[in-house]
């Protein structure tokens, strides 16, 4: 049976119609809505001279469902005809994650249940040319969008810079995609996302976005870095609601939009995707002071991941070392250091995405890194979307979005594929009645043992000279650099490896090196190990932490004075930092012929690089130290009065050049 009702977009580029049977299993594609008008396509893939076009199944899908389809249309029209033909015979197709052209390769969709090869003819050049043809400029990030709709395409070049491979993923605006969270979101929470690759952080703000900016009336700026969340093109998509977009030029440029966006538009609330690098945090930290609220994501799957990140770890307080008291590091079982939050972080909540439909969320940020830094396990709530509910309900209610219809089968697909955990908690109603908090049982961190990556040394060796050792349960193997205390590699290999040396360099953790694998050479290397561990590791370690606060400090300022304030003429303002720190970074300045000075506060004491000639303060900034009561100089730095600190205020942003 044909269906009965048929309407073409007016500005539809194809002129062909291909009627589908209703007994055919495909989706309800298509009906076109009036309010969108593209540009006519007319560059045609000659292996394609006649474009497929969806027909129209059934008059009664909703309008968003229909603009979806629609868009999807605008994805799929980058492929071969026969190619999209294959896709939309697809059983999943309203849920196509990504499509996959790589030249001499097969084409393949990919779906929530696996690859789905295309065509078993390889791409072309002049495919690809036919679907780069179509889509906006690519960006420095390689990636580039359809005009008003929110696919990605990413390109992958060869050495010449000609494009070889595209990634074309599916955008969509999930309404309720961020149900779980609206309790956060009501609450004026700052909330910051983290979850791999694909998880659905951009789905997920890009909801957040447009229920406060519909739902609770806020005046919400999104800042746009890929133009992932509001669409390509410069009429933002329908899907962020009410919210305004700022666009960014170049990824560089994040951190300087995000501070006009504050400086010129007044938000209640930004939105921004992928907080990647330390002037992003910079960027988002100053504006979290300003008390404006904040929905970000961030690179890392869990919290470790953040605090381990020297970039990112300001995004959750900071970490500093500190050195206990006799009488607390005794109650503590020796412990003479420990690693603490060095203040409040950037964000109220954090959200680890698990999967589409499950969340773990940790209501109060600052206590789940406390807890992780004092080795404790974090509160958190797993939070579960279990039921989706029905598109009618959900367009009849608009200040309760629920699920589209047209994604129900992702709740079961993400459920399976992700183990399950021993809290669950399934959401069907009320939000707030569902969702409880979960403590886990608590490991003293003083029961830990060492965890030790092993590297190009058989792993039954190395448990051998432990048992030697009768060292069981003081040493741990662990396939997880990350979590590795310590590492124990052969010479030979390590050499081979700079990636593990610099892995290991970069998080401070101490490389036992064996010259052979004999058991000898190995229990030397471990009962050295267990010596620094047992006695002097306390000091061991506290040295290392300063020493890397010490390179990261240095390395921060290297960066400010090499890529701000001498090209740019501009000066920079550091992270804060103690006086020592601070006089290094003074030290470093001055060898590339630059002052500084130290601004702010106690625990916000922080320098200021000054570009060349520019020895006064801006007219805003009123900057009285009460020792000297004038800028200080590397001496000055080093001097102990400096400890009275200083009295600073500013009304602008302080932490970035303009
Ligand atoms: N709740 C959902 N139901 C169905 N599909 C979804 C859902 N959330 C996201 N998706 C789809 O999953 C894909 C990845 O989503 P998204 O781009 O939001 O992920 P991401 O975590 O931001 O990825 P990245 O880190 O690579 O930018 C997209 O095709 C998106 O349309």
């Amino acid at each position: 049976m044909i269906s009965q009702s048929l309407t073409l977009h007016p500005s539809f580029p194809y002129t062909s119609l291909t009627l589908l049977s209703r007994s055919n299993p495909l989706p309800s594609l298509i009906h076109f809505s009036t309010s969108f008008s593209f540009p006519r396509i007319t560059k045609q893939n000659p292996r394609n001279p006649k474009p497929f076009s969806f027909a129209y199944l059934n008059s009664s899908t909703s309008t968003t469902e229909n603009e979806f389809n629609f868009e999807l249309e605008r994805l799929l029209a980058l492929l071969p005809e026969k190619l999209q033909q294959k896709a939309i015979e697809h059983p999943e197709l309203n849920q196509m994650i990504e499509v996959v052209m790589d030249l001499g390769r097969k084409p393949l969709a990919r779906f929530p249940s696996g690859d789905f090869i295309l065509s078993d003819y390889p791409i072309t050049f002049q495919d690809l040319e036919v679907a780069i043809s179509q889509v906006g400029d690519f960006a420095v990030d390689n990636r580039a969008g359809i005009s008003r709709t929110l696919h990605r395409i990413s390109a992958i070049r060869n050495r010449k810079g000609e494009i070889v491979g595209l990634t074309c993923r599916v955008g969509r605006a999930i309404s309720g995609s961020a149900d779980l969270l609206r309790d956060l979101v009501k609450d004026e929470a700052s909330i910051l996302l983290i979850g791999p690759p694909g998880v659905g952080k951009t789905t997920i703000i890009r909801e957040v976005a447009r229920m406060l900016a519909d739902d609770c009336r806020k005046r919400v700026m999104i800042v746009d870095t890929s133009n992932e969340i509001g669409g390509d093109g410069d009429i933002p998509h329908a899907g962020i609601g009410k919210a305004r977009r700022m666009q960014v030029p170049h990824t560089d440029m994040q951190h300087k939009v995000l501070i006009e966006a504050v400086e010129n538009h007044m938000p209640q609330v930004i939105v921004i995707d992928e907080i990647g690098t330390k002037l992003e945090a910079m960027a988002a930290s100053t504006i979290a002071q300003r008390g404006i609220q904040l929905v970000a994501t961030a690179h890392g799957v869990t919290i470790e991941n953040l605090i381990m990140n020297p970039s990112l770890e300001m995004l959750v307080g900071g970490i500093q070392s500190v050195t206990l008291g006799d009488e607390e590091a005794s109650r503590r079982g020796g412990q003479k250091t420990v690693l603490e939050r060095k203040g409040p972080s950037t964000f109220t909540c954090a959200v680890e995405m698990i999967s589409k439909a499950e969340l773990r969320v940790h209501r109060s940020l600052e206590a789940t890194v406390d807890a992780i830094l004092s080795g404790r396990s974090p509160k958190y709530d797993i939070r579960k979307m279990n039921t989706w509910r029905s598109g009618d309900e959900k367009h009849s209610t608009p200040t309760e979005p629920s699920i589209d219809i047209s994604f129900q089968k992702q709740d079961e697909i993400s459920v399976e594929e992700f183990p399950s955990v021993d809290y669950q908690i399934f959401i069907e109603g009320e939000l707030e009645s569902e969702v409880t908090t979960n403590t886990l049982v608590n490991t003293s961190k003083d029961e830990v043992p060492v965890h030790l990556f092993v590297y190009g040394i058989p792993e039954t060796s190395v448990i051998q000279g432990i048992k030697q050792l009768k060292a069981d349960d003081k040493v741990e193997l662990t396939d997880n650099m990350s979590e590795a205390d310590a590492v124990l590699a052969l010479q030979a290999k390590l050499k081979k490896n700079p990636r593990i040396q610099a892995v290991a360099k970069s998080h401070d953790k101490p490389i036992y090196v064996t010259k052979t694998t004999s058991l000898m050479q190995i229990m030397k290397a471990l009962r050295a190990l267990l010596n620094d561990h047992d006695s002097g590791s306390k000091d061991f370690e506290a040295e290392k932490i300063n020493s890397s606060e010490k390179m990261d400090a240095l390395e921060e300022a290297r960066l400010a004075i090499e890529q701000v304030v001498i090209p740019k003429g501009e000066p920079v303002e550091l992270l804060p930092r103690s006086f020592h720190i601070m006089s290094l970074q003074m030290n470093l300045a001055l060898e590339y012929q630059l002052q500084s000075e130290r601004v702010g506060k106690d625990s916000n004491a922080h320098l200021r690089i000054l570009p060349l000639q520019s020895s006064t303060l801006d007219e805003d900034d009123e900057i009285i130290d009460d020792t000297h009561g004038s800028r200080l100089d590397g001496n000055d730095m080093l001097d102990s009065n400096m400890n009275n600190g200083s009295v600073y205020s500013v009304d602008k942003l302080p932490f970035l050049p303009d």
